[in-house]
């Protein structure tokens, strides 16, 4: 089994499109894909289970277009850096979706597909791939690229080409496969939504919080890992508006080519509070160190960007919404995150906000159907959890307990009872393994 963080950006979305910074954190919220090799004499086939968003499907191996991708002109392995998709090999695949309606479903499937088909191989043995996630879907939290990188890491290990990270592992061969990883997550995110930045899969891949920059699409974009993110007293609201990603990026595309003078004024504006919020981040002296006013400085960054993002015309009226009732509280400073449109906000919180204020302010959210979230910024990103055996502990009913180890079958892992039951099965911070419980490509590995 593998899983992969999604992520807030804080700063600097849309704007990093067109090559401006952009600093993003990963969150606790998280998507699990297990794959289970089906046994021998059976179909030779490859299942998709998502069931988050109704994916049941198989497709015959030997039916697949490996001629196309395997051609000598179009083979790509899986230490090649690829930067655009194949118009040729995107069109092999359609057939293989076309009998799937929802867009939705469609992309997720087109994802797998064509990473399947890069990194696999017409003898790869049939398996089952199931997923369940976390992360609310197309809500601005990077569910998509958390995909990416769950199907980009498993395919990889599954074919050999990457192996599960151990202690003491050079920093330079976590390095390497951290990049392997995230080249063929960027590859996933493009047949998704397009035009990505690749902000998204990177933090997902490495976890923590990043600043990330592309200027040019031909060379590899610059990351820098904040190592000493602060603890942010965030508050994460969904709209529960869901929006592509795709069509976000799209409108402000269509903007710039309408308003080049202006729009470009405006994500250069985006680009200078990232800076700013990078100084105060990471501060030169230490009298500059997070302080009151330093909080006050990095909540008026986040309300000067969303008005920036407003004027981009990626804002909605539900966003707006929680703005205001934020605002209204007097609480904190917010803005959307991800790709807007709807999706989800932030809202960087005051110090000393009385509790009364803050349950009100939750009362008024649930009665006009947005949803809350509590989630941890900077945590792991990719892991690995192999074997996937779990202990279990129940009271025996005679004041003892009964312990018992349990693999964590496909049934089991689909069955698990929402959100929770995920978690409580797989999540990361679950403690009880059989065997050495998740690992991570963990970048500051000693060398
Ligand atoms: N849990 C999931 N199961 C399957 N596919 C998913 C899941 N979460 C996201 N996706 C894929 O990612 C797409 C959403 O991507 P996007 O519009 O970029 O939203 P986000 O802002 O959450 O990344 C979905 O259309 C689907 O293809
Ligand atoms: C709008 C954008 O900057 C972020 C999109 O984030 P999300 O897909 O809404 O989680 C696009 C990108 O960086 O590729």
């Amino acid at each position: 089994m593998v899983s992969a963080p999604g992520k807030v950006i804080v700063y600097g979305e849309h704007a990093v499109v067109y090559g401006k910074a952009a600093i993003a954190a990963a969150i606790s919220l998280r998507s699990y894909l297990l794959v289970t090799p089906i046994p021998p004499g059976s179909p030779n086939t490859i299942t998709l289970r998502f069931t988050d968003i109704g994916l049941d499907h198989n497709w015959p191996i030997d039916n697949l277009p490996w001629a196309a991708f395997n051609h000598p002109d179009k083979k790509k392995y899986y230490f090649d850096e690829v930067r655009h998709l194949d118009p040729d090999l995107v069109d092999a695949i359609k057939p293989f979706t076309s009998s799937i309606s929802e867009k939705v479903i469609q992309s997720a499937a087109a994802c797998f597909l064509y990473l399947y088909l890069s990194l696999g191989s017409q003898h790869s043995p049939p398996s089952i791939y199931a997923l369940r996630s976390t992360i609310p879907i197309a809500a601005g939290l990077g569910s998509s690229a958390s995909i990416s990188v769950c199907l980009s890491a498993a395919l990889q290990l599954q074919h050999g080409t990457l192996t599960t990270p151990f202690p003491g592992m050079l920093k330079s061969e976590i390095l390497l496969q951290q990049k392997r990883i995230n080249n063929w997550a960027f590859v996933g995110e493009m047949c998704i939504h397009g035009n990505p930045s690749g902000v998204d899969n990177t933090v997902s891949v490495q976890g923590k919080a990043v600043v990330f920059k592309r200027r040019d699409y031909s060379l590899p974009p610059t990351v820098t890992s904040i190592e000493s993110f602060p603890e942010l007293p965030l508050m994460l609201v969904n709209t529960k508006t869901p929006r592509r990603t795709a069509e976000q990026v799209a409108n402000v595309k269509k903007l710039l080519g309408d308003y080049p003078v202006i729009v470009e004024g405006m994500l250069q504006s985006i680009d200078c509070i990232t800076q700013e919020a990078l100084t105060i981040i990471n501060p030169t002296s230490p009298e500059e160190d997070a302080t009151h006013s330093s909080l006050i400085r990095l909540g008026e960054l986040i309300r000067i960007n969303h008005g920036l993002l407003v004027s981009l015309g990626v804002s909605h009226p539900r966003l707006e919404r929680i703005r205001e009732l934020v605002d209204h509280a007097g609480i904190g400073w917010t803005k959307l995150t991800g790709a807007g449109g709807g999706g989800c906000s932030i809202t960087l919180l005051k110090s000393g906000v009385r509790k009364a204020t803050m349950d009100a302010l939750a009362e008024k959210f649930n009665e006009e159907g947005f949803e809350r979230y509590a989630t941890t910024l900077g945590g792991d990103g990719v892991g690995v959890l192999w074997p996937a055996v779990v202990r279990r502990k129940e009271e025996d009913g005679e004041g003892g307990i009964r312990v018992w180890d349990e693999v964590v079958t496909q049934e089991l892992f689909l069955e698990a009872k929402g959100l929770e039951g995920v978690e409580r099965l797989v999540g990361v911070s679950r403690v009880e393994w059989v065997g050495n419980g998740w690992r991570f490509w963990r970048g500051e590995a000693e060398e």
